[in-house]
């Protein structure tokens, strides 16, 4: 039993079988991973979550946290995560980038789906444990973990954006989802914004008493009143141990030059690092490259642009489609662009571990960010924490999470080629002194307002919520 559960749709773990058919786990790479770590090994914690492959009920213990799997069949990885998690929420909650699908098979797997992971949840949290819940695949968890264990502390917390009523009012479970929201004693979106749109749903679509007033970052908490309890409602940006990446970064210099060499030391390396995502805007970049080099802007014998792309959610149609017309401005590109010696993508579709990750982010002079919508994108802080050496410069688009935080980058819209190119140019071309200054405010700010800020002014808030409620029952 744990004083402290953390429920989330992945576990920490990556399962490998080896060669002699032996199976090891590893901790896996990823922001929540490192955010919630020290919490769990400290306070006798727990996390409940789904492998990531069939059928699977192995619960290693490692780093000290409880693993507590969460079996998935083959039909219920297809309904749930790939149905109703990622092409009708994930869509709809990312402005409608492509036409989310209702159905309502895949709604009743997500419903049982969500209470498999209430149950274990509840078998594994001790008395008055807190639990924490994340993100849009669960968000039926905290009213139906409410309903079996009144004695938790339950936060929740969404990763991804939170729509507006037009949106959000399109669903046909949009009750439903609110409600499951309400069990938690406190939930956290990353912007103002999404607190406030939820606010605004809780009132027009379930005719509850929810405050008005705007809501403040990690502060300014809204309300809503539901019968005797009361649910508190914040932002609180994430972010990442930006010390240990700039720590980490730091040992890699050698590896870096080492990467500029292997690009033929080209004047300029651009570079974009991203899951497999049509929201991700990596066709946004490879459009505007085309365009510099088209216009003369850019020459295509003296820059590279290095594309490192993890495959995600491979049988979802609009993910194949996505892969498709990348790759195909990829060989537009080079084949037009390029010379056989030296084309002027690198494109890579398979994950890069971290270290790796860390060279490429000290190699680049620019990097590349530009989401048609990201509920945050840690790749962005990741970078401007690498690069103590005040070197680089990070072009990010307005419509990521991180934007908000992050006003010394070279802001762009994304739906606006003409303002990528030129902001781009920018990037490339503007003095040391000028790029210097604003990595300088943007390294200093990610060191300032890291992951441990993020885990703790929630778990504060959460504290506090909680006590209330438990005072008024
Ligand atoms: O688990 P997957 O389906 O493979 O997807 C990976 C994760 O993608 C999403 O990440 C979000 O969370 C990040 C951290 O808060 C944020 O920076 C980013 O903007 C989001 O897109 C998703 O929300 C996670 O649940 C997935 O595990
Ligand atoms: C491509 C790639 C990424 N990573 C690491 O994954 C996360 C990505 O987080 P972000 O918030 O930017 O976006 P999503 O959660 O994917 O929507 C970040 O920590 C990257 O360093 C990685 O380790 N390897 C990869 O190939």
């Amino acid at each position: 039993m744990a004083d402290f559960v953390v429920v989330a749709n992945r576990l920490p773990v990556d399962k490998r079988v080896e060669p002699d058919g032996t199976t090891t786990w590893k901790r896996a790479p990823g922001g929540l991973v490192t955010a919630l770590t020290p919490t769990l090994a400290s306070r006798s914690g727990a996390w409940v979550g789904w492998s990531g492959v069939p059928d699977s009920s192995d619960d290693p213990r490692i780093d000290g946290i409880g693993i507590r799997s969460v079996p998935l069949s083959s039909d219920e990885i297809a309904d749930y995560y790939e149905g109703f998690a990622n092409s009708t929420l994930w869509p709809l909650y990312h402005d409608l980038l492509v036409e989310p699908v209702f159905d309502h098979d895949w709604w009743t797997t997500y419903v049982v789906v969500n209470r498999k992971f209430a149950e274990a949840a509840s078998e594994a949290a001790d008395e008055g444990a807190t639990v924490w819940v994340h993100d849009y695949q669960l968000q039926l968890v905290p009213s139906m973990l409410r309903e079996l264990r009144p004695d938790l502390r339950i936060g929740f917390f969404l990763h991804i954006p939170f729509p507006s009523f037009e949106l959000f009012a399109r669903l046909p479970w949009r009750e439903e989802l609110l409600r499951g929201l309400l069990g938690a004693d406190l939930v956290g979106f990353h912007l103002p914004g999404g607190a406030e749109n939820f606010l605004t749903l809780v009132r027009r679509v379930l005719n509850l008493d929810a405050s008005r007033d705007p809501v403040g970052v990690r502060d300014g908490l809204g309300t809503v009143r539901d019968g005797s309890r009361t649910i508190r409602v914040g932002s609180f940006p994430i972010s990442i141990d930006a010390s240990a990446v700039a720590e980490q970064a730091a040992a890699m210099t050698d590896r870096a030059a080492a990467i500029r060499a292997e690009l033929g030391n080209p004047s300029t390396v651009l570079l974009g690092v991203d899951r497999l995502d049509y929201t991700k805007g990596i066709d946004v970049r490879l459009d505007a490259l085309d365009g510099l080099f088209r216009e003369g802007r850019l020459d295509p014998a003296d820059t590279v642009l290095v594309q490192l792309a993890s495959p995600s959610r491979e049988h979802v149609d609009s993910y194949i489609a996505v892969r498709d017309r990348i790759e195909r401005s990829v060989a537009h590109i080079n084949g037009t662009h390029g010379t056989v010696s030296s084309p002027p993508v690198r494109y890579l579709l398979q994950p890069v571990p971290r270290d790796e990750l860390l060279a490429y982010f000290l190699a680049a002079d620019v990097m590349l960010v530009t989401p048609l919508r990201d509920g945050m994108n840690l790749v962005a802080k990741e970078y401007a924490a690498a690069r103590a050496d005040l070197g680089g410069a990070l072009v990010l688009s307005e419509f990521t999470g991180a934007a908000a935080e992050m006003e010394q980058a070279y802001l762009v819209n994304p739906y606006d080629g003409q303002n990528v190119r030129d902001v781009v140019v920018r990037a490339v071309t503007d003095s040391p002194e000028d790029r210097r200054e604003r990595m300088a405010v943007l390294h200093q700010q990610v060191l300032d307002f890291d992951v441990d800020l993020w885990s703790q002014s929630f778990l504060q808030c959460l504290s506090g919520a909680a006590a209330a409620n438990e005072a008024a029952r």
